[in-house]
């Protein structure tokens, strides 16, 4: 559904992602995992256009979307959920969900904010908070339940667990997991928690400066312990 061929993304003169290829299919759930400064936020941006300047060829559906801005690759159906979350804190919850329908897919029916807001057990009593009155976990679940209002069909996720309490981060697993069963939706996720990546997921992606040094099932990363000493341990 998207692959990227031979990319490499650039902050100014700052070289961050070096002939990266990669690619997923349609409904598929994959963990990108790393080290800090692996390149993970790099890779989710530059598949949504939205930072860094990236050379090579990324293509959706088999068609070339090089050249689409990130709202014209909202609209085909990839939504980023990014690190800082961008919750607007002078709206409610509700209207935070509300105004993202605007990036939904061109045909695609409105979506129901409250229904939306139904699938979050978090987020039934907070309906009319203002985004700066919510935790930093809160606000997370937010931002996820607002990529959603614009029914995407794959959702770029960037550590959603960072700084967020335990218990917020299981009810992340059960939502998220029912989400992607009943939607079909793709997920692309970032994570530095393996155990919440692998709750989520059946492929995983190990990043090393920006490079892919493995990509396989989580049974074939376990297998090979080697790999989590060379490019993940501290
Ligand atoms: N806006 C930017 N301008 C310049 N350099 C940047 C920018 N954003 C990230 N970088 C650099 O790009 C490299 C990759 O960063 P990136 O955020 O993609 O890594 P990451 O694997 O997501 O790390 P983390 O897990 O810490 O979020 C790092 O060296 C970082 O300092």
């Amino acid at each position: 559904m998207i692959s990227a061929h031979s990319i490499n993304a650039y902050y100014g003169p700052s070289h961050i992602l070096y002939d990266l290829s990669f690619s997923m299919g349609e409904k598929e759930r994959v963990a990108i995992v790393g080290r800090n400064g692996a390149g993970k936020s790099t890779l989710l941006k530059s598949l949504m256009n939205a930072g860094p300047s990236v050379r090579g060829d990324i293509a959706f559906d088999g068609k070339p979307i090089n050249r689409l801005p990130s709202y014209e690759r909202a609209r085909l159906g990839l939504q980023l959920v990014p690190e800082d979350r961008r919750i607007y804190h002078h709206l409610t919850v509700r209207e935070n969900i509300k105004i993202a329908e605007h990036a939904r897919p061109k045909g695609h029916v409105k979506s129901d904010p409250d229904a939306i807001i139904e699938q979050f057990p978090m987020l039934r009593t907070l309906k009319q908070r203002l985004g700066y009155q919510l935790s930093g976990g809160q606000q997370q679940v937010l931002a996820i339940a607002r990529a959603l209002a614009a029914s995407p069909r794959i959702m770029l996720l960037d550590e959603p667990t960072e700084g967020v309490a335990p218990a917020i981060v299981e009810e992340m697993v059960t939502t998220l997991r029912t989400l992607c069963d009943q939607t079909g939706m793709g997920l692309l996720l970032c994570e530095q928690n393996l155990w919440f990546a692998r709750q989520l997921t059946d492929r995983v992606v190990v990043m090393d400066t920006g490079r892919i040094v493995f990509d396989g099932s989580w049974a074939e990363f376990i297998a090979n312990p080697e790999i989590k000493e060379k490019h993940l341990a501290i």
